[in-house]
């Protein structure tokens, strides 16, 4: 049963700064444990203040980079280098700075890629990555997902069939509500499967779909994001601001 932790903290810069000490923290302690660290980064906002911020801690020097897998939980399906790709968004704000390995940056296909703009192909690809390693998924230290105004986590938004996806790891969306409107996504079952989920959120616009995620409204997929161990809501004090009213 995995234990949900909420963690408030006075603003986003704060935030940031917290959950990319809290990041190094875990890869390290898993890299100790097993060698090794599997992280399945975001997009967003406050996702790439977190990745900045973490570029500025000294304490990430103890992270061994060449030992560390990344993966991604959403991708804007576009083509590659396209500024609006988290991906692109990722390495620019920390990523190309490392000595990463780079067989273990896992981005999702970019719309220009081998299957072209068949997103359906895509996302079946990296389905076929994240089997590599010969488990159907690879262990996920820490996924990290930010949340949307509408509660929506990755690509999964709420109504949206791909979010009783149950069948496969990743999944394509269209007409995605928050644009552009072709992604990928991992399916609600692969987000499950992460050791701890964190789920990063700051600002006045967060405050309901936080609160009402926080009270079980199942309507909202932020809401069925937990991890096989913990949760962890890692909030700023305006995204907290109705957490526990109801
Ligand atoms: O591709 C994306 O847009 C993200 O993966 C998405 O799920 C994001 O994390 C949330 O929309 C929160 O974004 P903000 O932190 O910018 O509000």
């Amino acid at each position: 049963m995995s234990k949900t932790l909420v963690v408030v903290v006075p603003d986003a810069d704060t935030l940031a700064a917290t959950v990319a000490s809290r990041l190094i923290a875990k890869i390290v302690d898993a890299q100790a444990e097993r060698g090794s660290a599997g992280v399945v980064l975001t997009g967003g906002r406050i996702a790439k203040r977190v990745l900045a911020a973490l570029k500025e801690l000294p304490e990430a020097k103890a992270i061994d980079w060449a030992q560390l897998d990344l993966w991604w939980g959403d991708e804007r399906f576009l083509p590659a280098g396209d500024p609006e790709r988290n991906e692109t968004q990722a390495r620019e704000a920390l990523l190309d700075a490392l000595p990463l390995d780079p067989a273990r940056v896992h981005a999702m296909p970019a719309s220009d890629g081998a299957d072209g703009d068949d997103t359906e192909a895509a996302a079946a690809r990296y389905a076929a990555e994240l089997r590599l390693g010969g488990a159907d998924l690879p262990p996920f230290d820490v996924l990290m997902l930010g949340v949307g105004e509408d509660g929506h986590v990755a690509s999964l938004f709420p109504e949206h069939p791909v979010l009783n996806e149950t069948g496969s790891t990743t999944a394509a969306v269209h007409n995605s509500p928050k644009p552009p409107p072709n992604r990928i996504t991992l399916t609600m079952p692969t987000i499950q499967s992460a050791d701890e989920v964190w789920l990063i959120a700051a600002g006045p616009d967060k405050t309901d779909s936080v609160s009402r995620a926080l009270d079980g409204d199942k309507l909202l997929p932020a809401a069925h994001a937990t991890g096989r161990t913990k949760t962890y809501w890692l909030l700023d004090k305006a995204a907290a601001a109705k957490v526990g009213e109801r």
